[in-house]
């Protein structure tokens, strides 16, 4: 490649298709639970608009020349889409009437995302692969869709008054489809992607209005091109693009992809007529560059080459990176610079973290240092020499990295290699530890217990907050946490659970609390991420080999332990969660890490098991969500997923009771992996399937023990103690009710105490109910 006279315009642009929500102060939460708290609709408002305001600032001062628009939420970006398409379930409809006032469309857009007192919210899952959750659309054959686009044009005002070109992102029509699901009622069989054709038209209308409103290219996201597909899918997405590329009057299209390679959907896309695609070159996605090479690129269309990785925090290699940049030049009409995702995903600004060691904080690139790598790569695709200096520090900081001692351990590593075959296999099978365990615990059939976590309260939290300032010693934060323990044990002994647990009030996260106490990993101060709605997450960033300094947990078991004759319930986090929940590690398999977290939590469980805690949960929620897009690549995830888990538990004597818990649905995938964990005991979610995982097991004959969650604890709802007795006597009439629990869905870290009461009385009555027969 030669240098360009400067004279020339550049060849490629540089953009993103999102940034961050929530401002370098969380100030989107506290705004919106402050309208939930009673706060008015223009403070909201003013909140919002100032937030958007200040990201295009930030977007336009890093010198990014295309700006996204539409990519800001007030809670989710998918029921943005079902709000703006008017796919508005009808009990959201019926409760919250919309009338001329603007709180009320508020109110029922807050209505569909967390529910009233009488009609439950839009159901959650997760997006793809990651820790974000999106609201699902319910649809039926009946919906008519009414175009609402008030939204992004608003956006798209507000970027042209700062004088900015801006790019609508906009959920495309087969993602918004494929990622609904038929509403409670639709007809038997029905399914959302049949009603693409009455969905294109509000498409159409959506892009004239945005054309009239001067936007030149719209970006319409397809994620899910990136899984698994039919070939009659293909055959809609087909369809469906080139009418909307026959609209008359509309901007140029750019249909954007991310997470994972498009495989045959690339094709599909590469001959649509749409202007231009947006892909992913990053991680499991790399594969495209090849498979766009294979197909001869796309001439005459613009490319936005996702080069950099938007899920993880590690400064990018950018001599790699231009290089595949130099590669695409050839493939495309033109080549425009970008990150791999929506930069929602990982944290604000690298310069929010004081505690940093200033050496780990020039590896890593928040949102906020990849604009620069982008803007920096953007300059580069015209002549590497004016770029010359940030590559060189760029390539001198990833070698400082590559060779540091913070990143190796070898003796970590010499106990990871010395792992057998016989440390990932418990001493007997489970029928005769399930004798032993008996023969200890004493249990009654269908014990009772709970999830792990009871209500962090604003107490706690502040107790917490006070430590971190130094207001609050750790002997007075112990003595608070001690408290909290003593409360908790108490009122599960008056409820009358089976198996207690300590209440985990000294957790701020599951995983950021084991996190802060490994070796290996480094935690942030305001490194949020937003998790779902008005919910974040500092996910830690595992920088080197993982090993245990001391024991995590075992003080505060010991002591939950001391206050009850009762059996209390050590609990752990999985190897699994501890890196899907965290930014991993570019420079080794996840495998080799995750075998690192499992030595170091085998270490913790049994010391748990030596201070005489004799039932200990490892939860794995996030093994499902991990579960690689493509089905080619999941057998061999599940192989070290388990082997982790196995590492980590299967150490401990036949009596010890080892359970594991997962809370979200969508287990089919997974169930021969959940068979080989062998965990004595599995808590699942169920209460919002309708108790289906149960037949499920039942079918694949699961040979252990199973608590299918028979409360919801998502919704603020109290279910009955006839509910509970239903849901559980349905369960009983499936699988053997000698291996069956009764317990909740999941933790109750964000329910209140009233709730929490009220409900796990009914649930023990539900229990006493079953076991004596009744209904
Ligand atoms: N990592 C992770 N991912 C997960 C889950 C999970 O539990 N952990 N569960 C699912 C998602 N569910 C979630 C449920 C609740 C919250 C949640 O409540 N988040 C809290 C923050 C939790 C936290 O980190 N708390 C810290 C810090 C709290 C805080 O903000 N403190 C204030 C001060 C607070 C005060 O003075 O009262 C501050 O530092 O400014 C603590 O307790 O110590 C929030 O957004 O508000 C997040 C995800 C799936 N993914
Ligand atoms: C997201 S799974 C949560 C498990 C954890 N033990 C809790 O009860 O909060
Ligand atoms: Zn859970």
């Amino acid at each position: 490649m030669t240098d360009q006279a400067t004279s020339q315009p550049p060849i490629s642009q540089s953009t993103v298709y999102g940034y961050p929500r929530q401002g370098e102060d969380r100030e989107l939460k506290r705004a919106v639970e402050g309208y939930w708290a009673g706060g008015t609709a223009e403070d909201l408002q003013s909140v919002a608009r100032h937030l958007r305001q200040q990201r295009l600032t930030v977007l336009r001062n890093a010198g990014i020349d295309e700006v996204p628009v539409n990519d800001f939420s007030l809670y989710d970006h998918v029921l943005d889409m079902a709000v703006m398409l008017g796919a508005i379930p009808e009990r959201h409809r019926q409760a919250v009437p919309v009338t001329d006032t603007p709180t009320s469309k508020l109110d029922r857009y807050f209505a569909m995302a967390r529910g009233t007192a009488d009609v439950a919210p839009m159901e959650m899952t997760k997006w793809f692969d990651t820790n974000y959750h999106y609201l699902v659309p319910e649809l039926r054959e009946s919906t008519e869709f009414e175009l609402d686009a008030s939204k992004p044009l608003e956006e798209l005002a507000e970027a042209r008054e700062l004088g900015l070109r801006a790019r609508p992102v906009i959920l495309g029509p087969i993602s918004f489809l494929l990622l609904s699901k038929a509403a409670s009622g639709a007809r038997q069989g029905f399914e959302p992607l049949s009603l693409v054709d009455r969905l294109a038209p509000k498409y159409g209308e959506l892009l004239q209005l945005l054309h009239d409103a001067g936007a030149g290219w719209v970006q319409l996201d397809e994620p899910v091109l990136v899984t698994d597909q039919s070939p009659q899918v293909l055959a809609q997405v087909r369809d469906v693009y080139a009418a909307l590329a026959a609209e008359q009057a509309r901007p140029k299209i750019v249909v954007a992809s991310y997470f994972e390679r498009l495989g045959d959907a690339l094709d599909v896309l590469a001959k649509s007529p749409v202007e231009g695609l947006a892909i992913d070159f990053t991680g499991p996605a790399a594969q495209n560059l090849t498979d766009l090479a294979a197909i001869g690129g796309i001439p005459g269309k613009r490319l936005i080459a996702g080069v950099i990785d938007g899920r993880n925090v590690w400064l990018a290699d950018l001599q790699t990176a231009l290089s595949a940049l130099v590669t695409l030049l050839a493939l495309a009409d033109r080549v425009d610079v970008s990150a791999s995702c929506s930069l929602l995903h990982v944290p604000l600004d690298v310069r929010l973290e004081p505690d940093l060691d200033p050496q780990v904080a020039a590896w890593l690139s928040f949102a906020r240092q990849k604009l620069d790598e982008i803007v920096t790569l953007t300059r580069g695709v015209s002549g590497k020499a004016a770029i010359a200096e940030e590559l060189e520090s760029n390539g001198a900081l990833r070698v400082i990295r590559s060779t540091s001692p913070l990143v190796r351990d070898e003796a970590v590593r010499a106990r990871a290699t010395a792992v057998g075959a016989d440390d990932l296999r418990r001493h007997s099978p489970y029928a005769q530890r399930a004798e032993q365990q008996r023969r200890r615990l004493g249990l009654p059939t269908l014990p009772t217990t709970t999830i792990g976590s009871y209500p962090q309260t604003a107490d706690i939290r502040k107790a917490r907050a006070g430590l971190r300032k130094g207001t609050v010693t750790p002997e007075q934060y112990a003595e608070t946490m001690r408290e909290e323990i003593r409360k908790v044990i108490g009122l599960q002994e008056e409820i009358g659970l089976d198996v207690l647990v300590h209440g985990e009030p000294e957790r701020n996260d599951m995983v950021q609390y084991f996190a802060e106490q490994l070796n290996g990993y480094v935690a942030t101060v305001n490194g949020w991420v937003q998790s779902y709605g008005s919910r974040y997450v500092r996910p830690p960033i595992i920088l080197g080999d993982v090993s245990r300094r001391q024991p995590m947990t075992v003080e505060w078991g010991k002591y939950a332990q001391s206050l009850t004759s009762r059996p209390v319930k050590g609990m752990l986090t999985g190897p699994v969660t501890m890196l899907a929940w965290s930014f991993v590690r570019d420079d080794q398999p996840q495998s080799e890490t995750a075998r690192q977290v499992g030595l170091a939590l085998r270490e913790e469980v049994l010391d748990l098991e030596s201070a005489g805690i004799g039932v200990i949960q490892v939860d794995e929620p996030a093994l499902r969500e991990t579960l690689p897009l493509r089905k080619e690549s999941r057998p061999s995830y599940l192989r070290w997923a388990v082997d982790s888990f196995l590492l980590a538990t299967a150490g401990v004597r036949d009596q010890t009771q080892i359970h594991t818990h997962m809370c979200y649905a969508d287990f089919e995938d997974i169930l021969g992996a959940i068979v080989e964990l062998d965990a004595d005991v599995i808590s699942l979610e169920a209460a919002r399937s309708q108790m289906e995982i149960v037949d499920e097991l039942a079918s694949a004959q699961y040979p252990n023990e199973v608590g299918p969650g028979v409360w919801d604890i998502h919704s603020p709802r109290v279910p009955s103690a006839a509910e509970l007795t239903e849901r559980l006597a349905s369960a009983v009439a499936k699988f053997p009710s000698d291996r069956l629990w009764a317990n909740p869905d999941c933790g109750l870290k964000t329910r209140g105490y009233g709730e929490v009461r009220e409900t796990l009385a009914n649930l023990v009555a539900a229990a006493q109910k079953v076991r004596a027969g009744g209904q």
